[in-house]
C-alpha cells in the first residue's frame, strides 16, 4: 500500500478540532465573554471541501457565516503535550474557512445544546492546501484576510489570539490526544458576516497562500 502523504491530511478521516472565541475582537462583536480557557467543539472529517467544489448552504439555515482562520496539522501525536515541546508535534498549516449556521447556532446556544449542526455539516471546513512548517516561521505572526465578491470582510493577524499555538497543543492534547493528520482551527479574527448562494469567496495568508470557493444551495 502507498505511504500516506501528510500534504493530503484531508483525505486521513481524522478529526478537525476547533477553538472558539481566540480573538477578543470576534468574541466582542458576537457580544460573547472573553474566555478565560480555550472553547473546542469538533467537525467531522465530512466537513472537509477543497477548492473546485462549493461550500453548500445546509437547508436549514438562512444565515451562512465565514469565518477565516489559521489551521495547524499535526505531524505527530501525543497526549499532555508540554508547551515547550508542541512545535514539534506540528507537520505544517493550511488556511481554513470555519463555516458557521449562524442562525443554527444562535438558537443552540439559546437552548443550551451543542452547536453540531451549526459547526460541522457537509462542507464546514474549506481548506488550502497544505502549507509545510518551513513556510510560516512563527505562527504567533501570521495575516489572514477574507473577501466575499472581491469585497475585503476580515483581516487579522493570529498575534491577536488569546492563546498561542503552543498553548492550544498543549492544552488541547490534555484531554483529547493528537493524532498524526489531525487539523487544529485557531478561530477567527473579526468581521464574519452572511454569504448568500452564489458568492465567491477569496481567502489568503500574505504571501503564502490563497483560495477561491463558490456558495451553492443544496
Ligand atoms: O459564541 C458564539 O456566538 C460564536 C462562537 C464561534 O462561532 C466561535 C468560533 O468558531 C470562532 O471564534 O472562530
Ligand atoms: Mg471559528
Amino acid at each position: 500500500m502507498a505511504a500516506r502523504n501528510i500534504s493530503r491530511f484531508w483525505e486521513w478521516g481524522r478529526k478537525i478540532i476547533c477553538v472558539g472565541r481566540n480573538y477578543a475582537d470576534h468574541a466582542k462583536e458576537l457580544k460573547n465573554a472573553i474566555p478565560t480557557e480555550p472553547v473546542l467543539f469538533l467537525k467531522p472529517p465530512s466537513a472537509y471541501v477543497r477548492e473546485g467544489s462549493p461550500i453548500l448552504v445546509p437547508l436549514y439555515s438562512s444565515n451562512l457565516h465565514h469565518e477565516v482562520e489559521l489551521g495547524v496539522v499535526i505531524g505527530k501525536g501525543g497526549t499532555a503535550i508540554p508547551q515547550s515541546a508542541a512545535m514539534e508535534h506540528v507537520a505544517g498549516y493550511a488556511l481554513c474557512l470555519d463555516m458557521t449556521a449562524r442562525d443554527i447556532q444562535d438558537e443552540c446556544k439559546s437552548k443550551g445544546l451543542p452547536w453540531t449542526l451549526a459547526k460541522a455539516f457537509n462542507t464546514s471546513c474549506p481548506v488550502s492546501d497544505f502549507i509545510p512548517k518551513d513556510r510560516i516561521p512563527d505562527p504567533g505572526n501570521v495575516k489572514l484576510w477574507l473577501k466575499v465578491n472581491d469585497q475585503l470582510r476580515q483581516t487579522g493577524c493570529t498575534s491577536q489570539m488569546i492563546f498561542s499555538v503552543p498553548y492550544l497543543i498543549s492544552y488541547i492534547s490534555e484531554f483529547i490526544s493528537l493524532e498524526e493528520g489531525d487539523l487544529i482551527l485557531t478561530g477567527t479574527p473579526k468581521g464574519v458576516s452572511a454569504v448568500q448562494e452564489h458568492d465567491e469567496l477569496q481567502a489568503g495568508i500574505e504571501d503564502v497562500v490563497a483560495m477561491n470557493f463558490k456558495v451553492e444551495r443544496h
